[in-house]
Protein backbone atom coordinates (compact mmCIF):
# COMPACT_ATOMS: atom_id res chain seq x y z
CA UNK A 1 0.00 0.00 0.00
CA UNK A 2 0.77 3.87 -0.51
CA UNK A 3 2.14 5.37 2.72
CA UNK A 4 1.77 8.53 0.75
CA UNK A 5 0.89 9.38 -2.88
CA UNK A 6 2.07 13.13 -4.06
CA UNK A 7 1.21 14.62 -7.07
CA UNK A 8 2.70 17.91 -8.69
CA UNK A 9 2.33 19.93 -5.90
CA UNK A 10 3.39 22.99 -6.00
CA UNK A 11 3.60 26.06 -3.44
CA UNK A 12 4.50 29.57 -4.60
CA UNK A 13 5.40 32.49 -1.90
CA UNK A 14 4.32 35.26 -3.64
CA UNK A 15 5.73 35.21 -7.31
CA UNK A 16 8.27 32.53 -6.13
CA UNK A 17 8.18 28.62 -6.23
CA UNK A 18 9.24 26.76 -3.64
CA UNK A 19 7.61 23.90 -4.69
CA UNK A 20 7.78 23.33 -8.59
CA UNK A 21 5.58 19.92 -9.55
CA UNK A 22 7.29 17.93 -6.72
CA UNK A 23 5.92 13.96 -7.45
CA UNK A 24 6.73 11.26 -4.62
CA UNK A 25 5.40 8.13 -3.45
CA UNK A 26 6.57 6.52 -0.46
CA UNK A 27 5.38 2.91 0.33
CA UNK A 28 4.27 1.29 3.49
CA UNK A 29 6.79 0.02 5.88
CA UNK A 30 9.39 2.37 4.22
CA UNK A 31 12.69 4.72 6.02
CA UNK A 32 12.44 6.81 3.38
CA UNK A 33 15.07 9.45 3.42
CA UNK A 34 14.31 13.44 1.90
CA UNK A 35 17.24 15.57 1.25
CA UNK A 36 18.07 19.27 -0.11
CA UNK A 37 20.25 21.86 0.02
CA UNK A 38 19.02 24.74 3.02
CA UNK A 39 15.75 26.08 1.30
CA UNK A 40 15.24 23.39 -1.36
CA UNK A 41 11.06 23.05 0.89
CA UNK A 42 12.17 20.17 2.43
CA UNK A 43 9.86 21.72 5.95
CA UNK A 44 7.45 23.62 3.21
CA UNK A 45 6.16 20.00 2.09
CA UNK A 46 6.25 18.41 5.62
CA UNK A 47 4.05 21.15 6.45
CA UNK A 48 1.91 21.00 3.30
CA UNK A 49 1.24 17.54 4.34
CA UNK A 50 0.43 17.79 7.78
CA UNK A 51 -1.59 20.49 7.19
CA UNK A 52 -0.35 23.62 8.80
CA UNK A 53 0.27 25.47 5.41
CA UNK A 54 -2.13 25.37 2.28
CA UNK A 55 -0.28 24.40 -0.75
CA UNK A 56 -0.69 26.28 -4.47
CA UNK A 57 -1.95 23.33 -6.42
CA UNK A 58 -1.24 19.33 -6.53
CA UNK A 59 -2.89 16.74 -4.48
CA UNK A 60 -1.87 14.28 -2.37
CA UNK A 61 -2.88 11.01 -0.05
CA UNK A 62 -1.55 8.92 2.78
CA UNK A 63 -2.62 5.19 3.24
CA UNK A 64 -5.75 5.78 0.86
CA UNK A 65 -7.28 8.93 2.67
CA UNK A 66 -7.34 11.84 0.03
CA UNK A 67 -7.03 15.12 1.24
CA UNK A 68 -10.56 16.05 1.22
CA UNK A 69 -10.83 13.81 4.63
CA UNK A 70 -7.28 15.60 5.95
CA UNK A 71 -8.89 15.24 9.53
CA UNK A 72 -7.78 11.33 8.94
CA UNK A 73 -4.89 11.95 7.60
CA UNK A 74 -3.81 14.29 10.60
CA UNK A 75 -4.63 10.98 12.36
CA UNK A 76 -2.28 8.61 10.34
CA UNK A 77 0.49 11.04 10.78
CA UNK A 78 2.98 11.69 13.42
CA UNK A 79 5.10 14.95 13.22
CA UNK A 80 8.44 15.52 15.47
CA UNK A 81 8.21 19.22 16.14
CA UNK A 82 11.33 21.15 16.95
CA UNK A 83 12.86 20.37 20.60
CA UNK A 84 13.55 23.84 20.95
CA UNK A 85 9.81 24.80 21.53
CA UNK A 86 8.80 22.59 24.15
CA UNK A 87 7.11 24.18 27.06
CA UNK A 88 9.94 23.88 29.27
CA UNK A 89 8.30 24.65 32.82
CA UNK A 90 6.53 21.03 32.29
CA UNK A 91 7.41 18.09 33.31
CA UNK A 92 8.07 15.38 30.64
CA UNK A 93 5.20 13.40 31.53
CA UNK A 94 2.90 16.11 32.44
CA UNK A 95 3.84 17.90 28.42
CA UNK A 96 3.14 14.63 26.57
CA UNK A 97 -0.43 14.56 28.34
CA UNK A 98 -1.45 17.62 27.34
CA UNK A 99 -0.19 17.16 23.87
CA UNK A 100 -1.74 14.14 23.69
CA UNK A 101 -5.26 15.81 24.66
CA UNK A 102 -4.27 18.86 21.99
CA UNK A 103 -4.44 16.05 19.77
CA UNK A 104 -7.59 13.80 20.68
CA UNK A 105 -5.16 10.40 21.96
CA UNK A 106 -4.78 8.54 24.73
CA UNK A 107 -3.22 10.70 27.82
CA UNK A 108 -3.32 7.72 30.23
CA UNK A 109 -0.61 7.83 32.60
CA UNK A 110 0.53 4.10 31.80
CA UNK A 111 0.46 4.59 28.17
CA UNK A 112 2.85 8.37 28.41
CA UNK A 113 4.70 6.05 30.54
CA UNK A 114 5.07 3.27 28.08
CA UNK A 115 5.98 6.08 25.27
CA UNK A 116 8.79 7.78 27.97
CA UNK A 117 10.12 4.27 27.87
CA UNK A 118 10.20 3.53 24.21
CA UNK A 119 12.10 6.79 23.62
CA UNK A 120 14.72 5.44 27.05
CA UNK A 121 13.32 8.46 29.03
CA UNK A 122 12.24 5.54 31.40
CA UNK A 123 13.07 7.52 34.62
CA UNK A 124 12.38 11.56 33.22
CA UNK A 125 8.89 11.88 33.23
CA UNK A 126 8.59 13.38 36.67
CA UNK A 127 11.39 16.04 35.67
CA UNK A 128 11.07 19.77 33.85
CA UNK A 129 11.72 19.77 30.30
CA UNK A 130 13.83 23.04 31.52
CA UNK A 131 16.61 20.61 33.11
CA UNK A 132 16.52 18.48 29.89
CA UNK A 133 19.50 18.09 27.46
CA UNK A 134 19.38 19.05 23.93
CA UNK A 135 19.33 14.81 23.30
CA UNK A 136 16.85 14.17 25.87
CA UNK A 137 14.80 16.75 24.63
CA UNK A 138 15.01 15.49 20.99
CA UNK A 139 13.87 11.89 22.22
CA UNK A 140 10.61 13.44 23.68
CA UNK A 141 9.99 15.45 20.94
CA UNK A 142 10.00 11.91 18.78
CA UNK A 143 7.79 10.70 21.84
CA UNK A 144 5.62 13.24 20.98
CA UNK A 145 5.62 12.84 17.32
CA UNK A 146 4.16 9.05 18.40
CA UNK A 147 0.98 10.25 20.19
CA UNK A 148 -1.83 8.38 19.00
CA UNK A 149 0.05 5.55 17.53
CA UNK A 150 0.20 7.47 13.92
CA UNK A 151 1.42 5.18 10.83
CA UNK A 152 3.10 7.95 9.20
CA UNK A 153 6.02 9.69 11.01
CA UNK A 154 7.64 12.41 9.82
CA UNK A 155 11.04 13.85 11.36
CA UNK A 156 12.25 16.86 10.30
CA UNK A 157 16.37 16.55 10.87
CA UNK A 158 15.87 14.54 13.97
CA UNK A 159 19.36 14.72 14.83
CA UNK A 160 20.50 17.55 14.05
CA UNK A 161 22.80 19.21 16.80
CA UNK A 162 23.02 16.18 18.66
CA UNK A 163 26.41 14.97 19.32
CA UNK A 164 27.79 11.66 17.45
CA UNK A 165 26.58 9.39 20.54
CA UNK A 166 23.34 10.84 20.98
CA UNK A 167 22.68 11.04 17.22
CA UNK A 168 23.40 7.19 17.25
CA UNK A 169 20.91 6.99 20.22
CA UNK A 170 18.32 8.66 18.04
CA UNK A 171 19.22 6.94 14.72
CA UNK A 172 18.51 3.43 16.20
CA UNK A 173 15.38 4.86 17.58
CA UNK A 174 14.13 5.21 14.17
CA UNK A 175 15.28 2.31 12.89
CA UNK A 176 13.41 0.28 15.95
CA UNK A 177 10.38 2.28 14.81
CA UNK A 178 10.97 0.98 11.53
CA UNK A 179 11.31 -2.45 12.18
CA UNK A 180 8.06 -1.98 14.38
CA UNK A 181 6.42 -0.81 11.29
CA UNK A 182 6.12 2.73 11.28
CA UNK A 183 6.79 4.10 7.73
CA UNK A 184 9.00 6.84 8.49
CA UNK A 185 10.18 10.19 6.21
CA UNK A 186 13.50 11.09 7.08
CA UNK A 187 14.77 14.38 6.31
CA UNK A 188 18.72 15.36 7.29
CA UNK A 189 21.78 17.23 6.23
CA UNK A 190 23.85 14.60 7.44
CA UNK A 191 23.80 12.53 3.99
CA UNK A 192 25.76 9.52 6.03
CA UNK A 193 22.77 8.78 8.52
CA UNK A 194 20.43 9.24 5.23
CA UNK A 195 22.59 6.04 3.44
CA UNK A 196 22.91 4.19 6.42
CA UNK A 197 19.47 4.06 7.56
CA UNK A 198 16.65 4.48 4.54
CA UNK A 199 15.71 1.62 2.41
CA UNK A 200 15.18 4.85 -0.53
CA UNK A 201 15.42 8.64 -0.78
CA UNK A 202 15.00 11.28 -2.49
CA UNK A 203 16.75 14.29 -3.77
CA UNK A 204 14.59 17.27 -4.01
CA UNK A 205 16.39 20.53 -5.77
CA UNK A 206 14.38 23.39 -7.01
CA UNK A 207 11.43 22.29 -5.68
CA UNK A 208 11.35 19.14 -7.72
CA UNK A 209 12.05 15.56 -6.86
CA UNK A 210 15.14 15.20 -9.04
CA UNK A 211 16.42 11.63 -8.18
CA UNK A 212 14.46 8.77 -6.34
CA UNK A 213 15.58 5.01 -5.28
CA UNK A 214 17.43 3.29 -3.26
CA UNK A 215 21.43 4.02 -2.74
CA UNK A 216 22.36 1.29 -5.25
CA UNK A 217 19.81 2.58 -7.94
CA UNK A 218 20.66 5.76 -7.61
CA UNK A 219 24.81 4.57 -7.54
CA UNK A 220 23.80 2.83 -10.85
CA UNK A 221 21.62 6.30 -12.45
CA UNK A 222 24.64 8.59 -11.43
CA UNK A 223 27.65 6.48 -11.86
CA UNK A 224 28.84 8.09 -15.45
CA UNK A 225 32.52 7.65 -14.96
CA UNK A 226 34.21 5.12 -12.70
CA UNK A 227 37.05 6.30 -10.27
CA UNK A 228 39.59 3.82 -9.37
CA UNK A 229 42.07 4.07 -6.46
CA UNK A 230 45.58 2.47 -7.64
CA UNK A 231 47.92 1.59 -5.23
CA UNK A 232 51.48 0.27 -6.22
CA UNK A 233 55.18 0.35 -6.20
CA UNK A 234 57.61 1.61 -8.65
CA UNK A 235 61.35 1.86 -9.03
CA UNK A 236 60.53 4.25 -12.34
CA UNK A 237 57.61 7.25 -11.27
CA UNK A 238 54.81 6.74 -13.70
CA UNK A 239 54.19 9.91 -15.33
CA UNK A 240 50.80 11.56 -16.61
CA UNK A 241 52.19 11.42 -19.73
CA UNK A 242 52.93 7.72 -19.56
CA UNK A 243 49.55 6.82 -18.30
CA UNK A 244 47.92 9.41 -20.63
CA UNK A 245 49.47 7.27 -23.87
CA UNK A 246 47.98 4.22 -21.85
CA UNK A 247 44.33 5.54 -21.64
CA UNK A 248 43.86 8.59 -23.38
CA UNK A 249 40.78 9.85 -22.06
CA UNK A 250 42.07 9.47 -18.29
CA UNK A 251 42.30 11.96 -15.65
CA UNK A 252 44.57 11.46 -12.65
CA UNK A 253 45.24 12.60 -9.18
CA UNK A 254 48.71 11.40 -7.08
CA UNK A 255 47.57 10.78 -3.51
CA UNK A 256 51.06 9.85 -2.58
CA UNK A 257 53.83 8.53 -3.72
CA UNK A 258 52.73 4.89 -4.01
CA UNK A 259 48.65 6.07 -4.71
CA UNK A 260 46.64 7.21 -7.37
CA UNK A 261 43.26 8.18 -8.16
CA UNK A 262 42.28 7.94 -11.89
CA UNK A 263 39.09 8.72 -13.48
CA UNK A 264 37.76 6.66 -16.42
CA UNK A 265 34.49 6.14 -18.29
CA UNK A 266 34.11 2.23 -17.62
CA UNK A 267 35.60 -0.04 -15.64
CA UNK A 268 36.32 -2.32 -18.66
CA UNK A 269 39.77 -0.08 -18.88
CA UNK A 270 41.03 -1.90 -15.66
CA UNK A 271 42.76 -5.32 -17.65
CA UNK A 272 44.30 -2.98 -19.70
CA UNK A 273 45.44 -0.43 -17.23
CA UNK A 274 46.85 -3.21 -15.13
CA UNK A 275 48.77 -5.17 -17.44
CA UNK A 276 50.61 -2.05 -18.81
CA UNK A 277 51.41 -0.95 -15.02
CA UNK A 278 52.77 -4.99 -14.72
CA UNK A 279 54.88 -4.47 -18.30
CA UNK A 280 56.19 -0.77 -17.17
CA UNK A 281 57.50 -2.66 -14.10
CA UNK A 282 55.51 -1.49 -11.37
CA UNK A 283 53.72 -3.52 -8.41
CA UNK A 284 50.57 -3.39 -8.38
CA UNK A 285 49.35 -4.23 -4.78
CA UNK A 286 45.18 -2.97 -5.76
CA UNK A 287 43.20 -1.19 -8.36
CA UNK A 288 39.74 -0.63 -6.30
CA UNK A 289 36.78 1.02 -7.86
CA UNK A 290 35.54 3.90 -5.55
CA UNK A 291 31.29 3.41 -4.77
CA UNK A 292 29.50 6.50 -5.26
CA UNK A 293 28.31 7.99 -1.33
CA UNK A 294 25.05 9.87 -1.84
CA UNK A 295 26.81 12.71 -0.89
CA UNK A 296 28.77 12.20 -4.45
CA UNK A 297 25.50 12.09 -6.03
CA UNK A 298 24.09 14.59 -3.79
CA UNK A 299 26.40 17.35 -5.29
CA UNK A 300 26.79 15.83 -9.04
CA UNK A 301 23.09 16.13 -9.24
CA UNK A 302 23.13 19.57 -7.55
CA UNK A 303 26.11 20.89 -9.50
CA UNK A 304 24.84 19.68 -13.23
CA UNK A 305 21.08 21.44 -12.49
CA UNK A 306 23.28 24.50 -11.20
CA UNK A 307 25.76 24.50 -14.10
CA UNK A 308 22.79 23.66 -17.07
CA UNK A 309 24.70 21.34 -17.87
CA UNK A 310 23.60 17.65 -18.86
CA UNK A 311 26.34 15.68 -17.55
CA UNK A 312 29.03 16.63 -14.67
CA UNK A 313 32.77 16.80 -15.71
CA UNK A 314 33.76 14.91 -12.59
CA UNK A 315 37.32 15.58 -13.43
CA UNK A 316 39.45 15.08 -10.47
N1 LIG B 1 6.27 31.96 5.20
C1 LIG B 1 7.16 32.09 4.23
N2 LIG B 1 7.16 33.17 3.41
C2 LIG B 1 8.03 33.30 2.40
N3 LIG B 1 9.00 32.40 2.11
C3 LIG B 1 9.06 31.31 2.90
C4 LIG B 1 8.16 31.09 3.98
N4 LIG B 1 8.47 29.90 4.57
C5 LIG B 1 9.54 29.41 3.88
N5 LIG B 1 9.88 30.24 2.90
C6 LIG B 1 10.99 30.03 1.92
O1 LIG B 1 10.77 28.80 1.26
C7 LIG B 1 11.99 28.17 0.97
C8 LIG B 1 11.94 26.75 1.46
O2 LIG B 1 12.01 26.74 2.87
P1 LIG B 1 12.01 25.38 3.71
O3 LIG B 1 12.08 25.77 5.14
O4 LIG B 1 10.87 24.54 3.27
O5 LIG B 1 13.36 24.71 3.22
P2 LIG B 1 14.12 23.45 3.86
O6 LIG B 1 14.47 22.58 2.69
O7 LIG B 1 13.33 22.84 4.94
O8 LIG B 1 15.42 24.15 4.42
P3 LIG B 1 16.37 23.75 5.66
O9 LIG B 1 17.16 22.57 5.21
O10 LIG B 1 17.20 24.97 5.83
O11 LIG B 1 15.48 23.45 6.84
C9 LIG B 1 13.08 29.01 1.61
O12 LIG B 1 13.68 29.82 0.63
C10 LIG B 1 12.32 29.87 2.60
O13 LIG B 1 12.96 31.11 2.78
Amino acid sequence: MKALHVEQLMKNYGNRPVLNGLNLTINEGELFGFVGRNGAGKSTFIHIITGLIKKSSGQFGAFGQTEASMNEIKKIIGVMPDASTMYSHLRAADFLKYMAQLKNASSDSTKIQSLLESVGLKDEGRKKIASFSFGMKKKLSLAQALLGDPKLLFLDEPTSGLDPESAKEIQALIKGLNEEGKTILLTSHNLNEIEKLCHRMAILHQGRVERVGSLEELQKEANRRVTLNVSYVSAEPITENWLHEVIPELTIQQLTEKEMLLETDTIERVPHLTSSLVKFGASVYGVTPKTLTLEDIFFQESDDKDTGTEQKDTRL
